[in-house]
């Protein structure tokens, strides 16, 4: 692309979305969410508590959610969490110490393919009760118990597990502890503080004491910087303009893709820094930018995990070559992101390499449109469609409305910035 001008929003945050009803739902009185994401995968969190007996309303980008207090009820039919994985590992951990409570989570096609072992083995530590195919794959069922808290040393780094174990924990008897390899995102220890709840964060471990209760509060949800990572992408590269990106939320947790691409030589400037709530946001300004690659791995993968197809693109632009490891976690989210981005970004005349843990990029070579699948994944669809900006001729997505799942807007606001 020539030129890239203009600011723009970027929808609200999904992770944040998410627990704002699923904390809302356990709450005592009502919780406000503004800003909410009206993403597939967020409303199919509403729809899952809604079954569960919780009255939730929306009313354009606010949900309002009368809390259940805890007392949950058993669905009368499936709970779908659709293609979202954060929703259905979530909610094993609430329904599996549900006492009394019986379910059965499912998802599509994508989501009956990731592992779901992950949040089971330390839910049934801590007294769970699940049945499902010998593989620990959807469909689960679940009867909820009286849990025991536990502490846990999770072999990955994953926000969804934490929080299955933590969410399990708050209603279980006594402690429960979950210590990381690397700090994952932490909206979820920072939202039930805003919910009245006490946890102790240190270092990669988080803790809390079972038997306390939320009370609904007002949750105002920052722009998502996973949907915005493309649009960064899309500036850098662009060959002149700049772009803003109004509240955005910058998370030290989340924020990883900026301190990967400033080291790549982006110009990135984060104005306006400021706290909503728990959460801290700031308006972006983007400038086009002349990259060089860089090596990325350790604790920094998963403060960037569902920004790396951005980096990816970006890294096709730079200088040399740019080198992603220790993020084998991408092989088991929507598709597998490794071989999906290898695959298909090829097709495009891209010089990247697949390793076991992550990807080799060689930058400078032209790219040239043509079709490509982002294979129902979101994040591939709309990585994609930021590097057919970059090529020569016309580019075409194929499953372009998955972009629905996390950023339905995506097409119309490409549309607007590059223009
Ligand atoms: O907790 C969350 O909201 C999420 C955690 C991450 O997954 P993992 O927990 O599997 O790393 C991320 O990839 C996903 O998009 C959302
Ligand atoms: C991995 C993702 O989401 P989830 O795990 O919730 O499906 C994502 O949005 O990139």
């Amino acid at each position: 692309m020539d030129t890239i001008s203009g600011e723009i929003t970027v929808p609200g945050d999904k992770s944040i979305s998410h627990r704002a009803v699923m904390l809302g739902a356990m709450a005592r009185g009502t919780t406000v969410v503004k800003g909410f994401l009206m993403g597939e995968d967020c409303l199919s969190t509403v729809s899952c508590f809604r079954q569960l007996g919780v009255p939730v309303e929306i009313k354009e980008d606010t949900v309002i959610i009368t809390g259940c207090g805890g007392q949950l009820q058993s669905p009368d039919a499936v709970l779908d969490a659709g293609n979202s994985g954060t929703t259905v590992r979530l909610l094993m951990g609430i329904l599996a110490a549900s006492p009394g409570l019986s379910a059965v989570l499912d998802g599509d096609n994508s989501l009956a393919h990731r592992p779901m072992g992950r949040v089971m083995t330390p839910l049934i530590r801590m007294g769970a009760q699940f049945a499902s195919r010998e593989d620990n794959y959807l469909p689960i069922s679940v009867s909820g118990r009286q849990l025991w808290g536990i502490s846990y040393s999770s072999p990955v780094a994953s926000a969804q597990v934490k929080s299955a174990v933590l969410l399990a924990g708050l209603s279980a008897g006594g402690d429960t502890e979950i210590t990381e390899p690397f700090r994952s995102r932490d909206h979820t220890e920072r939202m039930l503080k805003a919910f009245g709840a006490k946890l102790e964060s240190h270092g990669t471990t988080v803790a809390l004491t079972g038997g306390q209760a939320l009370h609904g509060c007002q949750v105002k949800v920052p722009g998502d910087i996973s949907s915005a990572a493309f649009f960064i992408t899309a500036a850098l590269t662009a060959k002149e303009g700049s772009l803003g990106i109004k509240n955005v939320g910058i998370n030290h947790t989340r924020s990883g893709i900026i301190d990967a691409l400033r080291e790549m030589g982006a110009d990135i400037r984060l104005n306006n820094r400021r706290m909503s709530g728990y959460e801290e946001v700031a308006d972006l300004h983007i400038e086009s930018s002349d990259l060089r690659g860089a090596v990325f791995g350790g604790d920094l993968i998963p403060r960037m995990i569902d920004e790396i197809p951005a980096l990816a693109v970006a890294a096709l632009a730079a200088r040399g070559s740019t080198v992603i490891k220790d993020a084998a976690e991408l092989r088991v989210k929507e598709s597998d992101r490794i071989e999906v981005l290898v695959k298909e970004l090829r097709r495009m005349g891209a010089d990247i390499s697949e390793r076991p843990d992550g990807l080799e990029i060689r930058g400078g070579r032209r790219l040239n449109g043509t079709a490509v699948s982002g294979y129902g994944d979101h994040r591939m669809a709309m990585a994609l469609a930021v590097a057919g900006l970059m090529a020569d001729g016309e580019t075409l997505v194929k499953d372009a409305e998955s972009v629905t799942v996390s950023f339905p807007n995506f097409w119309d606001m490409l549309a607007l910035v590059s223009a």
